[in-house]
């Protein structure tokens, strides 16, 4: 199947010469939930603007369901739901009325049914006829998903959807995002919490300095994750492992002085004892043992490191 969003060799620079994004490839699969990864300034913004339709790229294209979004804008765009970062509502403005012009400006007739059931759905229901400027934080916040998802988009980005909210919200959110995706709705969002993407995303894509370091399933960056490392070194080197050890996440040291042993931290049974048991049965002579561990944190934070060294890009004359 095609994938729904197609990002191809993007670059985008501003009119400061300043390179926000440079040779990003994406593809992302319908309905799938991607969460892109970044420090401040990274270019996450820049990256959804740019496949939204509202930021021109300087080269490279993206497709929207099939739509380039510069040649086909008003199709692609159709598909596109946009919860933005910053609240930007009309405070004297009912609810509904908020809601019903979004649906209303992608061409869509009224639906009255469709959209109590959206307001339903994001428990604003009683508040359909008060005023926006009558509502808390939390609240205008669902209502910006509201007005996002009014034209009933098959594509939903959320920029930083739960930054400054609280805890109950956050969870309101997750539980919406989850929804949207039983019903087949693809979504992309930014955020800095790790947490996050852990917790919702099906893939997670890490950005830095307006390039792509990493797109991997959550699943195998999990295995990550939950990989360790023992290393049993051995009092005398050994030429091969003896064949009463051989065992799956077992290696020599290319030097013989230790054993290298990975497990799972999270399976029942890490197999350590057992090992321990047969390296004694076999006669091996322990020296030392030590453990470590690479969380998902680990590898963002050496990934923007490592990017971090490379050569700063200068701003073009
Ligand atoms: N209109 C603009 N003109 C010039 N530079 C810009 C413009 N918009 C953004 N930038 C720069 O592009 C870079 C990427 O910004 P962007 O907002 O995409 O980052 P981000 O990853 O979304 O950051 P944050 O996590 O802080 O929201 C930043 O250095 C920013 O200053």
């Amino acid at each position: 199947m095609a994938p729904i969003v197609k990002v191809e060799d993007l670059t985008k620079r501003y009119e400061s010469g300043f390179t926000a994004l440079e040779g990003v490839d994406l593809e992302i699969e319908e309905g799938e939930i991607i969460a892109l990864l970044g420090p401040n300034g990274a270019g996450k913004t820049t990256l959804i603007s740019t496949i939204c339709g509202i930021t021109m790229p300087t080269s490279g294209s993206v497709s929207v369901g099939g739509y380039d979004t510069v040649r086909d804008f008003r199709k692609a765009r159709q598909m596109i739901g946009l919860v933005p970062q910053e609240i930007s509502l009309e405070p004297f403005e009912k609810v509904v009325a908020t809601v019903n012009f979004s649906r209303g400006l992608f061409g869509m007739s009224p639906n009255r049914g469709f959209v109590d059931d959206l307001l339903r759905k994001l428990s604003l229901i009683d508040k359909r006829d008060t005023k926006v400027k009558e509502l808390s934080g939390g609240m205008r916040r669902r209502v910006l998903i509201a007005k996002a998802l009014a034209h009933e988009p098959r594509v939903l980005f959320l920029d930083e959807p739960t930054a400054g909210v609280d805890v109950e919200l956050r969870k309101d959110m997750w539980d919406i995002v989850a929804e949207l995706k039983a019903q087949g709705v693809t979504i992309i969002l930014t955020t800095h919490y790790i947490e996050e993407a852990e917790a919702i995303a099906d893939r997670i894509a890490v950005i830095d300095k307006g390039r792509i370091l990493l797109v991997e399933n959550k699943a195998d960056l999990m295995t990550r994750l939950g990989a360790k490392e023992l290393r049993i070194e051995l009092a005398e080197p050994v030429d091969a492992i003896p064949d009463s050890l051989a065992r799956e996440g077992l290696e020599l040291a290319p030097d013989g002085r230790a054993l290298i042993y990975i497990y799972d931290t999270r399976s029942e049974r890490t197999g350590i004892t057992r090992l321990l048991a047969d390296l004694q049965a076999a006669g091996l002579q322990l020296a030392d043992l030590q453990t470590k561990q690479s969380s998902l944190e680990e590898i963002f934070v050496g990934l923007v490191h490592q990017a971090d060294a490379a050569p700063a890009k200068e701003p073009a004359a």
